[in-house]
């Protein structure tokens, strides 16, 4: 077959796909080149191919017939067999490459080693000095020790000045003695916590003569290196099953006056002497590094998962057929309904739009770490206010469009088949971890308050709040480009936003102005104040949107964008109405542009999604091969209802 715009393209697929292939007007490749940008694009199929030639990092089984058990060992089976591959197929040191990798092998389930890479990492860069470093972060990166994050409590995981646990200095022998005091202060959540690791960065409240000086980070050997078996003065096991994210053992931790050397207590920014002296950090919350991080790498991740339920939707819809438009022609395909189009195309924009955010989410963590590396904090709010609303707005409306993608699929969206399940499981729990959404939002709400108060006092706010300035001084956050298309969508955005960001401000006032403490009046307008940092990350999100687009080189490319940021904008501004005119343009895309994420059937694990389209024979091929089926009649079934029915047939015969 001739080199073709869709490069997933390929002989012996479903004609239904092949059909809907053949409309693309623009190259996938070139695509899937600004989605992930050009260098992981490429990296991404040289992955998917060296993956292909090692049978062993292959699902033994579909996923969802595993018990939890066979989850667990499934992903520490394809960690082992990784560490001996993973230098020829990836950059260590490249954590979209280690994520693509990760997803493709071990999938989104959980494994053993994702909190070492997402927050252990990450947390002994961010605040360990160099010493400890030497010590520690080198036999990480090695894969010698294996470690988790473990912050949360049983009793507290939002708020950090409430964390129970102790870290007491004792000057005599130069150590801090760590406890769990009550039952709510067992550590509990921490990824890989529960049988996988044998070390853990342990977020505790330091004392030092008696003085509480609040969250601090230690190193806590949890396993011994050889045995794994749980040191002394520990007691630590797997929380049970969750929602979703069951491959991953999420523990639970009791210290009991656990003893630890006083070099433990990571000391790159704060620091306690040997004589008990304490150096405060230069900020205080550069011990939540390791959160920022993470916040911060989620967008492009989340953005990730709702294109895995995009890619199963979109091209199921193209090979589902039922029911009539012309009842005396054959029965359509459901993605000719508007209701279809309109369930799934204005997703596929936020896909592109969240992913497009997240590269300038990693880009300006980047730039906040290397300016924190010379001893700049200035970055750190900021960040702190753009990852805390990008990762509440983006999470829970990935969260949405991956609901969306599994109704659009009918019943077969509901079966494991279509592994829809677990894409949504995990997506929601992004909602909940690094920081409950509504929370986070909050964290926002007062960076915006902030702006407004400095624009009442007559400065100019610059940056992401530039569109807040008082007319006159206004500046739009698309200056730059301020007559292209779609510009006036822009302004109309900044328009809303302003207006309720100043809404929150004034009502926040007006509780103040009433005598309320400053804690009521704030609880007051929380409702009125999340909606300003909605609309505010939304705003964010479609100008990058917007600048991004304008960036596009390939015409074809930059057409096919232009209309899914026609949609986009029309369909945030009005939030629920939808563009029939835009979803038509967009109609003969619609597999072409989920194609472009290559995503591979052995990356989404959906037998809907199939890139072939040969859903039904492998569906039915799916259910046979399903656990209880393999014998006849269930051992279970033999032990139990059958001698039930037996003895209720003799029952009735008396
Ligand atoms: C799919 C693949 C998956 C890949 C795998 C991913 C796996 C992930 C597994 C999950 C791991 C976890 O969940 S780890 C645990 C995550 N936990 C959390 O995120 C806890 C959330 N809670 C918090 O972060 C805090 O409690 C927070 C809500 C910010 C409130 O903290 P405080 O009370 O200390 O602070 P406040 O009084 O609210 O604010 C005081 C000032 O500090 C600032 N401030 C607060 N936090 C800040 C921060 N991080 N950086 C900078 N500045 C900060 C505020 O802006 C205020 O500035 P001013 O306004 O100027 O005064
Ligand atoms: C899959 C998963 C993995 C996790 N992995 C880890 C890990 O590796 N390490 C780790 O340390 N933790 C981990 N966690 C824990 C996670 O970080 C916490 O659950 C999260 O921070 C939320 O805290 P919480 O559970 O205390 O929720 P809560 O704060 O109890 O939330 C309950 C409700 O209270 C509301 N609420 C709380 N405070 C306020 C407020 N001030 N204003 C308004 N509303 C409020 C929330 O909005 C929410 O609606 C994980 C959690 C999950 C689900």
């Amino acid at each position: 077959m001739s080199a073709h715009l869709n490069a997933a393209l390929r002989e012996g697929d479903n004609p239904e796909l092949t059909e809907e292939r053949r409309k693309a007007t623009f190259d996938t490749r070139k695509l899937a080149d600004e989605f992930f940008g050009s260098h992981l694009a490429r990296r991404r199929r040289e992955i998917a191919k060296a993956i292909d030639a090692i049978p062993e990092l292959h699902d033994t089984k579909p996923l969802p017939f595993m018990t939890r058990e066979e989850k667990v060992e499934e992903a520490a089976r394809k960690v082992f067999t990784l560490s001996k591959h993973i230098t020829d197929i990836v950059d260590l040191s490249n954590n979209r490459e280690t994520q693509s990798l990760n997803e493709m092998v071990i999938g989104i389930e959980g494994m053993p080693i994702s909190l070492h890479f997402a927050m252990f990492i990450p947390a002994l860069q961010g605040q360990a000095d160099d010493e400890q470093k030497r010590e520690w972060l080198d036999r990480a990166i090695r894969m010698e020790i294996i470690g988790t994050y473990a912050q949360t409590e049983l009793g507290h995981g939002t708020n950090l000045r409430m964390l129970e646990t102790t870290a007491t200095y004792d000057k005599q022998n130069k150590e801090f003695i760590l406890n769990s005091p009550t039952l709510t202060s067992l550590k509990w959540w921490p990824g890989n916590m529960g049988k996988s690791c044998n070390y853990a960065i342990v977020v505790a409240n330091l004392i030092i003569d008696d003085k509480l000086l609040g969250p601090h980070s230690f190193m806590v050997q949890l396993r011994d290196e050889n045995s794994h078996e749980t040191m002394p003065n520990i007691q630590i096991g797997d929380i049970g099953p969750k929602m979703a994210y069951n491959s991953s053992d999420n523990g639970f931790l009791k210290l009991s006056n656990l003893r630890i050397p006083r070099r433990n207590m990571l000391m790159k920014h704060a620091k306690v002497q040997e004589d008990g002296t304490y150096k405060k950090p230069p900020h205080e919350k550069l011990a939540y590094s390791a959160m920022v991080h993470v916040r911060s790498h989620m967008i492009t991740q989340h953005a990730m998962l709702l294109a895995y339920a995009l890619s199963i939707s979109t091209r199921y819809s193209c090979i589902r057929r039922q029911g009539y438009i012309d009842p005396k022609k054959d029965e359509v395909k459901v993605i000719e309904y508007q209701t279809q189009q309109h369930r799934l195309f204005p997703h596929i924009a936020r896909a592109y739009a969240f992913a497009f955010a997240g590269t300038e989410s990693i880009r300006k963590f980047e730039i906040m770490k290397r300016s924190l590396e010379a001893g700049n904090i200035e970055l750190i709010a900021d960040l702190h206010a753009l990852t805390s609303g990008l990762k509440a707005v983006v999470t829970y409306l990935a969260g949405q469009g991956i609901e969306q993608a599994r109704q659009a699929c009918g019943g077969h969206g509901y079966s494991m088949a279509s592994y829809m399940g677990e894409i949504y499981g995990v997506g929601i729990a992004g909602c909940t971890y690094e920081g409950e959404n509504l929370v986070m939002m909050q964290q926002l709400g007062r960076y915006l308050i902030k702006a407004v108060k400095s624009v009442k006092e007559g400065k100019k706010p610059t940056g992401y709040v530039a569109y807040l300035a008082h007319a006159g001084q206004r500046h739009s956050l698309i200056d730059c480009r301020p007559n292209e298309g779609y510009a006036e969508h822009i302004r109309a955005f900044e328009h809303i936003a302003r207006r309720q960001t100043f809404r929150a401000a004034e009502r926040l006032q007006k509780y103040e102005n009433s005598g309320l403490s400053t804690e009521q009046a704030w609880n007051n307008c929380t409702v009125e104040l999340n909606r300003a940092s909605r609309l505010h990350t939304r705003l964010f999100i479609a100008c990058n949107f917007y600048e991004r687009v304008l960036d596009v080189e390939d015409m074809a490319v930059r057409e096919v964008l232009e209309d899914l940021l026609h949609l986009h904008l029309n369909y945030e501004l009005i939030d629920i109405a939808s563009y029939a005119l835009e979803a038509k343009k967009i109609r003969p895309n619609a597999v072409s542009l989920v194609d472009s994420w290559e995503i591979t059937d052995r990356e989404h694990r959906s037998v809907l999604g199939r890139r072939d389209g040969h859903v039904y024979e492998n569906l039915f091929k799916w259910a046979k091969s399903s656990d209880l089926n393999q014998n006849d009649v269930l051992p279970s079934h033999k032990k139990h209802l059958l001698p039930m029915m037996l003895n209720a047939r003799k029952q009735s015969k008396l």
